[in-house]
């Protein structure tokens, strides 16, 4: 079966700034595939393009084995929703979906279907406005699952909602993903998603810097034993016991030292410590999270001002290398 979507060198340039820069990748077909990076890494711009709602610069991509040059071959398998819905507030979630499904030629059927796949059945005869934010998103995938879509491409669903809307919205992706159709969904914040997914793509300022399975990425989580000495005046001191015995030594916080090593290594950590006379108040052993390991792929920060990314280098973190497929 070919790809949901595969990009070949797609790029999008606005001005002097690439939003999408020279993208090769592909996504499988089914389950739940999260789009992650900072703010102003080129995911909308990435989905705006595989909609055939803005051109690429250069490179080509298909959705569902179809050119983004002729959107029209696959319009009616992918469902969107990329912007905040806009549905008539004054009008119920079900008159609002049967006129959605009139302007689109599908049969009005499909709004009983919908309304009952985003839990709203009970609810539809109430005017949008009265709706929570959690609910007006429910509606908007409703409208986006109208033309019951081998491709439901969401783009921050979860933005703007309340923890209790993030985990409702979660809960509905989750089981959409396991109906078979393909889900992609983007969002700046991978904890929002990560439970969720079953890919993951993710990209910095246009950049793929990994493309696989959340089990591979967390494969690549890296362990470390955290130890803090009992006086924090012995922190330098110890830092320097460690990293003469080898081991890669940082500091997170101070009196507190972070030795990169797995679980194995906390009781030599704590003899080392010991022969120099130090005494440990705490040493425990972690596994990095995955949000630990985006962190590090994607530069820790929570997004590019304008500027700085027209300007910005693109080293590819270590951790990252190689995860680009
Ligand atoms: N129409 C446009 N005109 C000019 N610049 C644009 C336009 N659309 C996007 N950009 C720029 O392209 C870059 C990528 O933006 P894009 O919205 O695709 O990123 P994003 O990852 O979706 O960000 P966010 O998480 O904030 O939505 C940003 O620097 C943005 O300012």
């Amino acid at each position: 079966m070919t790809a949901a979507v595969a990009t070949a060198s797609l790029r999008r340039t606005f001005g002097s700034v690439v939003a999408v820069d020279d993208l090769t990748t592909s996504l499988p077909r089914g389950g739940v595939i999260g789009l992650v990076g900072p703010n102003g890494s080129g995911k909308s711009t990435l989905i705006r393009m595989l909609l055939g709602l803005v051109r690429p610069s250069a490179g080509t991509a298909e959705v569902l084995g179809e050119p983004i040059t002729d959107p029209r071959a696959y319009a009616g398998q992918v469902g969107a929703l990329v912007e905040g819905p806009a549905f008539v507030p004054g009008l119920s979630a079900r008159a609002n979906l049967v006129s959605l499904a009139r302007l689109r030629r599908l049969p009005v059927s499909r709004v009983d279907e919908v309304l009952g796949a985003v839990g709203l059945t009970g609810r539809d005869r109430e005017p949008v406005r009265r709706f929570s934010l959690g609910m007006k998103q429910r509606l908007g995938i409703a409208a986006a699952l109208l033309p019951d879509p081998a491709l439901l491409v969401l783009d921050e669903p979860t933005n703007g909602l309340d923890p209790a809307g993030i985990v409702e919205i979660r809960a509905l992706l989750q089981d959409l993903g396991r109906s078979g159709r393909t889900v992609v969904v983007s969002s700046h914040l991978l904890s929002e998603i990560e439970s969720i997914c079953t890919h993951l793509v993710v990209v910095r300022f246009g950049v793929l810097l990994y493309n696989g399975t959340v089990a591979d990425l967390l494969a690549r989580a890296g362990t470390h034993v955290d130890v803090a000495p009992e006086h924090a005046a012995d922190t330098e001191r110890l830092g320097r016991v460690l990293a003469d015995a080898g081991w890669h030594v940082t500091t997170p916080a101070p009196g507190r030292l972070r030795v990169a090593a797995d679980g194995d290594a906390a009781a030599a950590v704590n003899r080392a410590a010991a022969g120099a006379g130090i005494t440990l108040r705490a040493l425990t052993a972690t596994r990095d999270t995955l949000e630990s390991v985006f962190l590090q792929m994607t530069g820790g920060d929570g997004g590019e001002p304008a500027a700085g990314r027209a300007a910005a280098a693109r080293p590819v973190p270590a951790a990252a290398e190689g995860g680009a497929r």
